[in-house]
């Protein structure tokens, strides 16, 4: 099959959401892009898309995610627009992804994996530890929620939706002590004077697939697959691949305490992970190591693992998350 290079007549069009962080991920898909194939800028075209999650009078509401319901929040106008041709690839935060997609799309290539690591972010302190008894902390992540609760059962957890300049801000005004956000997204939004400490995966086991971009596209669209081919990170799809099928037996949902980390040594693929119940009254976390290319069983069976070890109505709110 002879390939066929976007030009700037007939561009290749990427769609993305318009946060910030969002649009950084979309540009170093065009530029990795460019520069595989020496084409200019011109020959793409970033395609901003509204998607329900963004809605303002949503994320101002301060209503938790689980509320609203997530299902494909963040995603279900971008699929629409990538199935209907409006847009040839969509660019995603692969944190923020479902483990299924929907008919006739593909998503399965990657860009080189950023920092893992969640970021303790104060004005005044420098970790975990150094919060007073019953300070306030503000997420909207019920995985970190759960995790802090889980050491720290002192802490008051406040609701902080946004995109990470929403978040900031409130920790400005003064609605908390701290916040946590993912160091890719700092990184990768260049924000190098926020006053943020990466923490130990060790301490604060990650979200699956933090820091790690994903490129989505139709199933049948083998021109563009042969584009996509050309950027995509092998280490990082085999990392992926595991924390997934982890995540995808466990069935989990943004309403689900899950966390896990793949990592790589030479051809050996380390495996970790950890549920909790949502008020962090339990954790239980495992893990499994074994050859890189293995790592969707590594995945599923370490994920039968702590289901066993959980038992049922693990996952059950003990605690009202209003209160
Ligand atoms: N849920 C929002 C979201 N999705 C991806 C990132 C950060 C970048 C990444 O992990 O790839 C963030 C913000 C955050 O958690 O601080």
């Amino acid at each position: 099959m002879d390939l066929r290079l976007p030009t700037a007549g007939e561009t290749l069009k990427i769609g993305t959401r318009g946060s910030p962080l969002a649009l950084a991920q979309a540009y170093e898909t065009r530029d990795r892009l460019a520069t595989a194939f020496g084409l200019e800028e011109d020959c793409f075209e970033i395609v901003v898309i509204k998607v329900s999650g963004d809605d303002r009078s949503m994320v101002e509401a301060d209503k938790p995610l689980k509320e609203i319901g997530n299902k494909g929040l963040f995603t279900r106008e971008i699929e629409e627009d990538l199935l209907s041709g409006k847009i040839d690839i969509a660019v995603h935060s692969m944190k923020d992804m479902p483990t299924t997609q929907p008919e006739g799309l593909l998503l399965a290539t990657y860009l080189p994996r950023e920092d893992v690591r969640d970021a303790f972010v104060s004005p005044r302190l420098g970790g975990i530890a150094e919060l007073e008894t019953g300070a306030t902390v503000g997420t909207s992540s019920l995985r970190r929620r759960a995790q802090l609760l889980n050491r720290r059962p002192d802490l008051n957890i406040v609701e902080f939706r946004g995109n990470v300049q929403t978040r900031l801000r409130k920790l400005g005004d003064g609605l908390a002590e701290a916040t946590f956000l993912a160091c890719a997204g700092l990184n990768r939004l260049k924000m190098t004077q926020v006053p943020a400490t990466p923490i130990a995966p060790e301490d604060m086991l990650p979200a699956i697939a933090q820091g790690a971009i994903g490129i989505e596209r139709r199933l049948d669209d083998n021109n563009t697959a042969a584009l996509l081919d050309a950027i995509h990170d092998h280490a990082t799809g085999q990392r992926l691949a595991a924390e997934r099928a982890f995540l995808f037996t466990l069935d989990g949902s943004c309403e689900t305490p899950i966390a896990g980390l793949a990592t790589l040594e030479g051809t050996t693929l380390h495996l970790r992970g950890e549920v909790l119940r949502p008020d962090g009254s339990e954790a239980i976390a495992d893990a499994i190591s074994g050859p890189a290319e293995d790592g969707l069983m590594m995945g599923t069976e370490l994920a039968r693992t702590l289901l066993e070890r959980a038992g049922p109505n693990f996952f059950d709110w003990h605690a009202d998350p209003a209160s």
